[in-house]
């Protein structure tokens, strides 16, 4: 079976602003876009997004896997491809995936975004850009700044922050557990914070299972969930509160939808910094498995270019 004609080309998109988190900052995505094509010549694209400091492969160990396909790659060899390889997976994946569906409708569904604010002050001016766009979600990183000067910004932010609407705090493992506790503690009495994101590091499963039931304010993992084999241990080891997930690094698209449907995780889906491929591949599962929750897919003024 000579199974489906492959191309694909690397690109690299830097960042508006770098992106800041607590595990530092980020400035140029690099990513593979590919390509697979049928018999009858149809052709879908598929979007490899790594990001090594989450768990997925390296950009370079992506790349050299697209090398050693060459021009033509069979549906087996696609679900052969190695759990280390979550973001080729779920790029091989979902092109597969579109080849085996009817061709696409136009008409995109609706969905509620969350949109990510910058990092540290520069929050407080860009918040009410946001509202005046519609959204009614936003994500701010914690962890990044002293805690006292963080507290002070979130105060700021929270004035700006509709009394409908809702604020995500992503801490991104940087917190301490004392830290972690003062930041549950203070969001307790705020209906408007929908949750804390993986206030301590990606082992800790334990720790933040305590937390949660110690504190009112929801606590939703990320970092601890980025794979599919770690949405696995994490459910195993108990954790029954919120899992955001990136689709883009989070291995074969059908088997975390079947997962995700099989257990009924309360899930937040969330970008790896994607361009449209990629995207629109994370939305059409979000849609079909029904994700209630904004989805962390509000990045769009993150990078200069349409991609
Ligand atoms: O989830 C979102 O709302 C936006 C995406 C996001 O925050 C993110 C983007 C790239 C890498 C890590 C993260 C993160 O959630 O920690
Ligand atoms: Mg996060």
């Amino acid at each position: 079976m000579k199974g489906y004609q492959f191309t694909y080309s690397v690109y690299r998109r830097p960042f508006r602003q770098p992106l800041t988190t607590s595990h530092g900052t980020w400035a140029i995505r690099e990513g593979i876009i590919i390509q697979l094509t049928d018999a009858n010549s149809r052709a879908e694209l598929g979007e490899i997004a790594p990001i090594p400091w989450f768990g997925s492969e390296s950009i370079d160990r992506a790349i050299e896997w697209c090398q050693q396909v060459g021009d033509n790659i069979t549906k087996d060899k696609i679900h052969l491809i190695p759990d280390d390889l979550p973001a080729c997976q779920f790029g091989f994946g979902s092109a597969l995936t579109a080849l085996e569906l009817p061709p696409t409708s136009t008409l995109a569904p609706k969905f509620d975004l969350s949109g990510l604010l910058p990092t540290g002050a520069a929050a407080i001016a860009q918040l009410p850009v946001l509202v005046q766009r519609g959204y009614s979600t936003f994500k701010w990183k914690i962890g990044v700044l002293p805690i006292a000067q963080e507290e002070a910004i979130w105060r700021q932010l929270m004035m700006a922050v509709p009394i409908d609407a809702k604020l995500r705090l992503d801490a991104n493992g940087g917190l301490t557990q004392t830290a972690a506790e003062r930041w549950l503690e203070i969001c307790s009495s705020e209906a408007r914070i929908e949750f804390i994101e993986q206030p301590l590091a990606p082992e800790e499963i334990e720790i933040a299972i305590e937390l949660a039931a110690k504190y009112h304010t929801p606590i939703a993992l990320d970092e601890s969930v980025a794979t599919f084999d770690r949405i696995q241990a994490a459910y195993a080891r108990g954790w029954r509160g919120i899992y955001v997930i990136k689709p883009g690094i989070a291995g074969f698209p059908w088997r975390l939808a079947k997962f995700v449907t099989q257990h009924q995780l309360d899930v937040v889906f969330s970008a790896v910094m994607e361009t449209k491929v990629g995207t629109a591949a994370a939305l059409r599962l979000a849609s079909d498995l029904k994700v209630t929750r904004s989805l962390g897919f509000g990045v769009e003024d993150w990078f200069d270019d349409d991609m």
